[in-house]
């Protein structure tokens, strides 16, 4: 009989501490029966345009993403399935030519700005958390994060923010806070909220 694993979706603001939730649940429970997964991942294929087009894409609608993959995915996870999830660099704005294999595991985490916009794919998730970070402590953390690493400059990013990070935020991404079963108030540091998630997390593997 295929595992049939529980489905989390960690959504939120871009640099509200999305990964670092995720990252920090596979460093305290037992990393063998969780899986993260990035909706990053699904941004749409972009060979066909420029490298000055896809600077003009807006990367927080989301037609960005390719939900309808996602969507296939989540299915075929919850089959006990194994899918190929494709691989993202920021640095072209595109899809690499190289797949990640994830095998459903007891626990499989999926983190991104609009997995709960979409009503197919936010029913998938068995447990929905909501990182409730204030937007201008998410500016100053998506400043460093993507200067230090995703080869932008301080120029890019604030026009990028006023231009479509900001104003998506409010048209998509703030009202699906309604659809999470945990608003989590002040990001992937948050003690206690950590600890309500493992024992949930726990409960539901054991
Ligand atoms: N509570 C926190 N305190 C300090 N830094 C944080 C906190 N949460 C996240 N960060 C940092 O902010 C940046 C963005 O966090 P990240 O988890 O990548 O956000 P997201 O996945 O939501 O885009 C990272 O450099 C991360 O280390
Ligand atoms: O090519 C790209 C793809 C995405 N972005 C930005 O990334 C964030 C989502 O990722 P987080 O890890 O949740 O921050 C989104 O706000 C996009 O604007 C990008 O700049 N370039």
């Amino acid at each position: 009989m295929p595992q049939k694993p529980i489905l989390v979706g960690i959504a939120g603001a871009s640099a509200s501490g999305k990964s670092l939730l995720a990252e920090t649940l596979v460093e305290e429970l037992k990393s063998e029966h969780l899986s993260v997964i990035s909706e990053d991942s699904y941004y749409k294929d972009q060979s066909h345009l420029s490298m000055d087009e896809r600077v003009l894409t807006n990367y927080d609608h989301p037609d960005a993403i390719d939900h309808n993959l996602m969507l296939q995915h989540l299915q075929m996870l919850k089959q006990g399935e194994a899918i190929q999830v494709p691989t993202y660099d920021y640095s072209i704005h595109n899809r690499t030519s190289e797949t990640r294999t994830v095998r459903p595991s007891r626990v499989v985490i999926y983190e991104g700005i609009l997995l709960f916009v979409n009503p197919d794919v936010r029913k998938q998730f068995d447990l929905r958390f909501y990182m409730d970070t204030p937007l201008d402590i998410c500016l100053i953390r998506r400043l460093q994060r993507d200067i230090v690493s995703r080869g932008r400059d301080m120029e890019s990013v604030i026009s990028q923010y006023m231009e479509t990070v900001r104003p998506m935020f409010q048209q998509f991404i703030e009202p699906s806070r309604q659809h999470a079963d945990l608003i989590i108030p002040r990001g992937g540091k948050n003690r206690i909220a950590m600890d309500l998630i493992k024992t949930k997390i726990n409960t539901l593997i054991n």
